[in-house]
Order: C-alpha cells, then sequence, then structure tokens
C-alpha cells in the first residue's frame, strides 16, 4: 500500500528517517541476489547499476551477495571488469560492491546444472550472517528461456529458510495466447505474490506523480474529463535506432517493445477513475477496469514507420542492422488512436505515438484542452498540461497571458515545475532502482498482475494479426525526423492543434 504524507520542512535526504522509511523490512537478514542472464545486454546496463544505486543508497539488506549466472564462461575478474564499467559513482564504493558479486556458468535446461549451483549458492549463504536465507532471482534472459529457467529455479534453487521472489522482465508472451500460456506456466510453479513482473515505467518518477498529481490537487479533477480536454497524447521518441538488438527487436516490433506495455501503462494511470484506496489490488482493479473500456483498435487510426539510414550516411537505416532480415516490414514507429468508451472519455481521442530514431529522446503526455468558450479570444493556442517523463522531469502547464507593457497582445507562455530548478540537490533514483527494491520489499504496486496483461493483449492481438495478415507496409522516415508525415496528419484529424510557435523553454537544457 502506498503510504504517502505531506512533506513539511526541511528533512535531509539522507536521514535515518527517510531510510528506514524505505528500507526492506528484512535488512538484517541475508539476501542472495541471483541474476539470471548476467552475461547480457539488459545486466549490464540496467540490473548490475541499480543494485549499485541501492548498495550506495544502503537500501539492499546488510548482508547481500550477487551470484550471475549464465552459459557464457566468463573469468569472475573480467565479468567484474566489464560489469564496473557501466557503474558510476564512487571509486571505493564501486570495488566494494563488485567485490559482491559473483559469476557462475552453467546451462538453462539442465537440473544438474542448477543442482551445482545450488550448491555455491548453499555454501556462500552459510558464510552470511545467520536469519532467513532470502532470495531474489531477477530474469535478464530472452522470453523463448524464461520457462527453462523458472522450472530450473524451482527445481533447484528455491531457498530452504527465507523467501524465494522472481523478477520477469518483459516482454510477456507475442500475444493473447503466447502471454496466456506464459502466464499458466509460471502459475504452476509460483505463487502470484512471488512473482514480479517488471515494466520499468512503472518505476519513472513523474509515472509514480501521476497519482498525485491527478487526485491530491483539486484543481485539476473537475477539469480531467471529455468536457474540457480535446485529445491527450501520449509520446515516446529515441533518437537511438537498434543499436545491436535489431536480432530481438525484428521479432517484436515498435507496438510490442514499447507501446503495449510503457505507453499503455501510463495511458491507464492518466485515466482510469480514482481507486478506492491505494493498494495495489484496488489501483490495478481501476487500470484494468479503464483497459476494458478501451474500444477494438482501428487500422485507420494507425501509423506504422521504418526508419532508413540519414542522409548524410552518418546513422545507419533499421535494415543495416546486422540482426535483421534485408526484406523486414516491422516497424520501428507507430502511432495509433484509442478510444475510451465510457462516460468521462467517451469521444476523446489518445494519441499514442512510439519510435526509435527519430529527432529527439523524449517521452511525455500532452493533455490539450479545448478553446475558450467566449467570443473574445476565438483564434488562441490552446492550454496544455504536460508531464515530461523524460528527460528533465517536469510539468508545466501552457497558458496564454498578456505580453507586458503597452500593447494588447497576448503570448503562450507556461506555469513551469521542472524538477532540476525546483528541487535542491535533486537525486532521482533509476526506475529499476525503485522497482528491484519493491521486490526486496514484496511490494507488488509496481509491477503488473496477470489479469492486465491479459487485457493489455486483448486489446493488442487483433490489431497485430491485421497488421500481420494483411502485411501492412511501413512507411520509411529518415533516421533523425519526426518519423513519418502522416502520423502528424493523423494527429490534425483527431482534432490535435499544434501551438504555432511555442517551444518550452526547458527544452533547451537537454
Ligand atoms: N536490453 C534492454 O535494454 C532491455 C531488455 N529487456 C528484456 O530483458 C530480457 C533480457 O534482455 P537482454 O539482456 O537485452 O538480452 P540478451 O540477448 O543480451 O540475453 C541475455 C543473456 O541470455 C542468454 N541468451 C541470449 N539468447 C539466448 C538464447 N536464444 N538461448 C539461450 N540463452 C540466450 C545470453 O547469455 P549466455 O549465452 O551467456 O547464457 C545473454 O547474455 C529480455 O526479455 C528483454 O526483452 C527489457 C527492457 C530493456
Ligand atoms: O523496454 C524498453 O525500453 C527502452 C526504453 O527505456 P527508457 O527507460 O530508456 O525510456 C527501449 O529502448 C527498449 O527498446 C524497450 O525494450
Amino acid at each position: 500500500m502506498f503510504n504517502y504524507k505531506q512533506y513539511s520542512g526541511k528533512m535531509p535526504n539522507n536521514s535515518m528517517d527517510l531510510l528506514n522509511d524505505v528500507r526492506p523490512k528484512d535488512f538484517t537478514h541475508p539476501l542472495m541476489v541471483v541474476v539470471l542472464g548476467a552475461s547480457g545486454d539488459l545486466a549490464k546496463k540496467k540490473t548490475y547499476p541499480a543494485l549499485f544505486g541501492l548498495y550506495c543508497r544502503e537500501l539492499l539488506p546488510q548482508d547481500t551477495l550477487i551470484y550471475g549466472y549464465a552459459r557464457s564462461h566468463i573469468e569472475l575478474s573480467e565479468f567484474r571488469k566489464k560489469i564496473g564499467s557501466y557503474l558510476k559513482g564512487d571509486e571505493n564504493k564501486k570495488k566494494a560492491f563488485l567485490d559482491l558479486c559473483f559469476y557462475h556458468s552453467g546451462a538453462y535446461d539442465k537440473k544438474e546444472a542448477y543442482d551445482e549451483f545450488n550448491k555455491i549458492l548453499v555454501d556462500a549463504e552459510s558464510k552470511m550472517v545467520k536469519g532467513s536465507n532470502n532470495r531474489l532471482f531477477y530474469m535478464a534472459i530472452p522470453p523463448s528461456i524464461f520457462i527453462d529457467v523458472a522450472k530450473g529455479i524451482k527445481g533447484s534453487l528455491i531457498s530452504s529458510s527465507g523467501w524465494s521472489r522472481v523478477i520477469v522482465e518483459k516482454p510477456f508472451g507475442r500475444d493473447l495466447a503466447s502471454s496466456r500460456e506464459l502466464i499458466s506456466e509460471l502459475k504452476k510453479l509460483f505463487p502470484e505474490k512471488d512473482l514480479f513482473r517488471i515494466d520499468h515505467y512503472l518505476g519513472k518518477e513523474m509515472v509514480q506523480n501521476l497519482m498525485v498529481l491527478r487526485f491530491a490537487n483539486a484543481v485539476f479533477e473537475p477539469l480531467w474529463s471529455k468536457s474540457h480536454i480535446s485529445s491527450i497524447s501520449i509520446t515516446f521518441k529515441e533518437d537511438i535506432g537498434t543499436e545491436g538488438r535489431g536480432g530481438y527487436f525484428d521479432q517484436f516490433g515498435i507496438i510490442r517493445d514499447v507501446m503495449q506495455n510503457h505507453l499503455l501503462q501510463v495511458l491507464s494511470l492518466v485515466a482510469m477513475e480514482p481507486p478506492v484506496s491505494m493498494s495495489a489490488e484496488d489501483i490495478t482493479n481501476e487500470k484494468v477496469k479503464l483497459l476494458r473500456s478501451i474500444q477494438p483498435l482501428r487500422l485507420d487510426e494507425l501509423v506504422l514507420g521504418q526508419f532508413v539510414g540519414s542522409k548524410d550516411g552518418k546513422y545507419p537505416g533499421y535494415l543495416d542492422d546486422e540482426g535483421v532480415p534485408k526484406d523486414s516490414k516491422t516497424a520501428t514507429f507507430a502511432s495509433q488512436v484509442f478510444h475510451v468508451n465510457n462516460p468521462r472519455w467517451r469521444g476523446i481521442p489518445f494519441i499514442l505515438k512510439c519510435g526509435k530514431a527519430l529527432d529527439q529522446r523524449k517521452t511525455e503526455i500532452r493533455i490539450q484542452f479545448k478553446g475558450p468558450d467566449n467570443f473574445l479570444f476565438s483564434d488562441v493556442d490552446r492550454n496544455e498540461l504536460v508531464m515530461r517523463i523524460q528527460p528533465g522531469e517536469a510539468v508545466y502547464l501552457k497558458l496564454l497571458s498578456k505580453k507586458p507593457g503597452l500593447n494588447n497582445t497576448i503570448e503562450q507562455t507556461e506555469l513551469d515545475l521542472s524538477y532540476r530548478s525546483r528541487f535542491e540537490n535533486l537525486d532521482l533514483p533509476d526506475a529499476y532502482e525503485r522497482l528491484i527494491l519493491d521486490s526486496i520489499r514484496g511490494d507488488h504496486n509496481l509491477f503488473v498482475r496477470d489479469d492486465e496483461l491479459d487485457v493489455a493483449w486483448q486489446i493488442f492481438t487483433p490489431l497485430l494479426e491485421q497488421i500481420e495478415s494483411l502485411k501492412v507496409i511501413p512507411e520509411k522516415y529518415e533516421f533523425g525526423t519526426r518519423g513519418p508525415a502522416s502520423a502528424d496528419e493523423l494527429a490534425q484529424k483527431m482534432g490535435y492543434v499544434r501551438s504555432k510557435q511555442y517551444s518550452w523553454p526547458g527544452q533547451s537544457k537537454f
């Protein structure tokens, strides 16, 4: 259960009160973190840096060891060197953290390999402080081996004296049928309380802030509906391509990689009704209710794109990625309109857009209001409430104001809550830090529930099947641009009006 307290007065960032608030209650018990797929991309870029972040904040249990497991044979010194090169911070802390990291190579599909690994874990645990031996398994592996690995954990690695929890990475399946199969296989092995399905967008600061912004500020609720809002856009842009992950990406495409999970999570938090309490169950119930009100997605409200290399030859195209078949029709850009059929939102378009190799890196929610309902100002820019998820967390409200001085012109300006200028010594944890910490605390608030996942796939599977059966060809767009022009045309058709000249001053800082 979230337990928000109103902050008042000054409280140093690292005060014991604050630490005790967030520290796991099992802080004094030994913890063994096992990273399966430790040789891979996610492990080095996200999992280990997040564990290091928690270590530096003194949030990992006092006696924690981290064992990596994968098939590749890697010497411990080499492994530590590789992991270390992705850690940022104090050198002494890095060294102390790396001393807690070990690596073991073994197969994913052989019971003997897991039994042998378990002996190593038990031996290491025998030298740790006395207490319940808790084990956290992080599956940083491709979905094709989720079940083999889950069976290995269940068959050989479960702790004999403490809890055993399993973090599963997305993608949770490719469609409704495969997701249901995955859910049911995992359910045979672990109870829901021990499974933590990560959607790392739920751990981002601004996504966390959505509930507070919406429900703790009385000014917003009366405006938060079709009466005052004309459209809601949720946009994810990356300025990099697939960068060696083309082999994985080509089997999934941008809709499965980003829209079906990250953007849909954001949509459900923006649009859901107020939950009856802040418990994980009540919040997820509201999200599921909202998702079930989404109307079938239409192909004529979808734009797909695939990037080609930049004209100057500096950036390669998607088909140049060595893991990608030369005739691939996989989309690296998608914009789809969603309609929510409930009294609050009926008739209001939600425009979700995501793409790789675009002009900038940016994720934001943009709520555009209707124009003023009077005869005084007929042709003016619309008010917009923008929640910038990254980079540079901010909430700003675009509004019109008289230009100061002896004139009668008005201009678009903003009320701006940019985190970096508003909050001193801003030190935001990475989303993965928050989520790993929550799994150690046994807190499911920020993880994806099985029925939530099921509805998400019910929404997307018919559309994905149509795209595949009709062999829809994505439009080409150049690396480093806004993506296909038809996406802007689609948004315009949905009533979105772009400000004529405005650009948010905070933008220049990133
Ligand atoms: N990388 C990222 O930025 C993100 C990744 N994810 C998800 O995290 C998970 C891991 O991703 P990532 O680290 O990129 O994946 P990798 O492709 O790097 O795979 C991780 C490890 O799994 C093993 N592996 C890879 N392919 C196979 C295979 N076909 N059969 C058996 N073992 C294999 C390899 O280890 P070895 O051969 O040594 O056993 C590899 O080092 C995936 O589910 C991915 O979708 C989610 C969000 C972001
Ligand atoms: O899950 C994924 O997310 C990343 C983007 O994450 P962010 O935190 O940097 O916004 C994306 O690059 C990747 O393709 C996808 O699998």
